[in-house]
């Protein structure tokens, strides 16, 4: 049997294939940017069908680069962006509307519509998770509400709901002739509707929300055979694990005991602490959140402090301010200036999430003055990321009484030593980056190689994770103490900008 297996990685930006070996060593990859559609300001959108179309596409490139075939693969993982919410049509396979992507806060009314009758606290206590717009209950009602047709379709049972784990699989597995309708409870913990107890779709909610139970897919657990993948290029293979995009990262980079945890820093940055079989409720500000469950092993939970904007500043510098051509090019923008020159920007675009939760917050800019130079705004970018995985960072310590002691980061802005360093400085514990960065896509390959015997135990996988560089903190306490105060200072500048709240 083939010691290869292979993981989609669809995210927020961009979708990858990678080949793994036993050793979790890359043996082939691609990877294809989507597009990114903003029709109204909020409003964030993905093509269902692009997306899809570019799985493929990846899958094939990689395959064809390693001069392998689909059942040259021992099986497949779906690793993608969560909460993102695709409906679509069973019959004909089209999807009803563009997808909502998790950033997007059209459902801000809905929201308010919801906290009229009930507090953030009783949807805490069911799904771990504050009732915002982040998560997909509200996509899909929004979906529902203002496709036509759709709520009648999906009370049929001829309109699917599913995050993008589950649109792919299903196409993966036969699509409108039979494909399986499933997600894993890692995605599905992050919809609004799963009891974060017993893992299963919550009566409650469906009713509170009016979402008919006949569109939602199956839970099942993060490693096990669903399926066999009956569409080409991965045809001859089996669909064998599915883990939300942030979850695959704590798994490929094996946090399986209590109090190890990763950063990733991606279009957004996500700060995951494994809390083992109990599901820590937050108090500072953190979600609740299934980690994983590989077959019949028990569930494992996570505390989570999401950020919604941190790569994605550098791409809005890039595409909308014109500040660069090339996301790497920001590093060499921000190093031509020795610090930030009193320049803090908060980027929420989304409002602010972990640990603030402020959907009334709008992006500012703080402290300018006639000193301030592009280099400085450019700087003051990337060091909003370090600032508010700190804020993090603070609320995880809190929430967990555990004091971390060095932070695992990974994902596509861990190549920036400016940001790195500037994160140990702002934590002041050294950042580690491991060998194998691509940890996303390699979480979900370890998930389908334990559902099909490539590894026997999470254990195993230990001996595949090792340091590649880390960054240690350098910064006096007083200089740390006076950048902090002062993007406290910018942070409260954002609060309460749109009214009505
Ligand atoms: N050298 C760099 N410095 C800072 N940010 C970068 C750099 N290279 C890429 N990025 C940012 O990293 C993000 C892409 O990371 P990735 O992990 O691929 O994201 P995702 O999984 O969310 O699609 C983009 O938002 C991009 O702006
Ligand atoms: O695709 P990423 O890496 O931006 O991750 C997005 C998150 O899953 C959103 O919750």
């Amino acid at each position: 049997m083939s010691n290869y297996v292979g993981a989609i990685d669809q995210g927020t930006t961009s979708t990858r294939f990678i080949i793994f070996d036993h050793a979790g060593k890359i043996i082939s990859q691609a990877q294809k940017e989507h597009r990114q559609i903003y029709p109204q300001p909020g409003w964030v959108e993905h093509d269902p069908l692009e997306i899809l179309n570019n799985s493929n596409e990846v899958v094939g490139a990689a395959l064809a680069r390693a001069n392998l075939s689909g059942s040259d693969l021992r099986a497949v993982g779906i690793t993608n962006q969560r909460e993102t919410t695709v409906l679509w049509d069973r019959h004909s396979a089209e999807p009803l509307a563009p997808a909502i992507v998790w950033m997007d806060t059209r459902t801000d009314q809905l929201m308010r519509r919801f906290l009229q009758k009930r507090e953030h606290s009783w949807f805490r206590e069911k799904t771990g998770l504050p009732l915002t717009t982040y998560f997909s209950a509200l996509k899909l009602l929004w979906l529902l509400e203002n496709v036509p047709g759709a709520r009648r379709k999906a009370e049929q049972g001829d309109a699917l709901f599913g995050n993008i784990n589950t649109w792919l699989a299903w196409n993966l597995t036969g699509g409108k002739d039979g494909g399986l309708h499933i997600t894993d409870v890692s995605n599905a913990s992050r919809t609004l509707l799963m009891d974060l107890q017993r893992c299963s779709w919550d009566e409650e909610l469906l009713a509170e929300f009016g979402i008919p139970a006949a569109c939602l897919p199956q839970i099942v657990s993060s490693g096990e055979v669903y399926g066999e993948i009956r569409s080409a290029p991965l045809r001859g293979t089996v669909l064998a694990g599915m883990l939300g995009d942030q979850q695959a990262a704590l798994v490929g980079q094996t946090c399986f005991a209590p109090g190890e945890a990763k950063n990733t820093y991606g279009t957004g940055c996500f700060l995951l602490m494994n809390t083992g079989m109990e599901a820590v409720h937050s108090k500072a500000g953190l979600l609740s959140t299934v980690a994983y469950r590989f077959g019949d092993e028990p569930t494992h939970y996570a505390l989570e402090g999401s950020i919604a904007i941190a790569g994605a500043l550098v791409q809005w510098l890039r595409d909308n301010l014109h500040f660069f051509d090339l996301a790497e090019q920001i590093e060499a923008l921000a190093r031509s200036v020795p610090d930030n020159g009193d320049v803090y920007l908060v980027p929420a675009f989304a409002g602010l999430y972990a640990p603030y939760w402020r959907e009334d917050a709008r992006g500012v800019i703080a402290g300018l003055t006639r000193f301030a130079t592009k280099a400085h705004v450019a700087r003051a970018a990337l060091e909003a990321t370090a600032y508010q995985v700190r804020d993090v960072v603070e609320a995880m310590e809190l929430d967990s009484g555990i004091r971390l002691r060095a932070l695992r980061s990974d994902g596509g802005m861990v190549v920036n030593e400016l940001l790195m360093q500037f994160q140990a400085d702002m934590l002041a514990v050294p950042v580690q980056r491991p060998r194998i960065v691509e940890t996303t896509a390699l979480g979900s390959a370890y998930a389908a190689g334990l559902a099909t015997g490539l590894w026997q135990s999470t254990e195993d996988l230990r001996a595949n994770w090792g340091v590649d560089h880390v960054w240690k903190p350098q910064m006096e306490e007083s200089d740390r103490a006076r950048l902090v105060h002062s993007w406290k200072k910018a942070v409260e500048r954002s609060f309460a900008w749109v009214e009505g709240n």
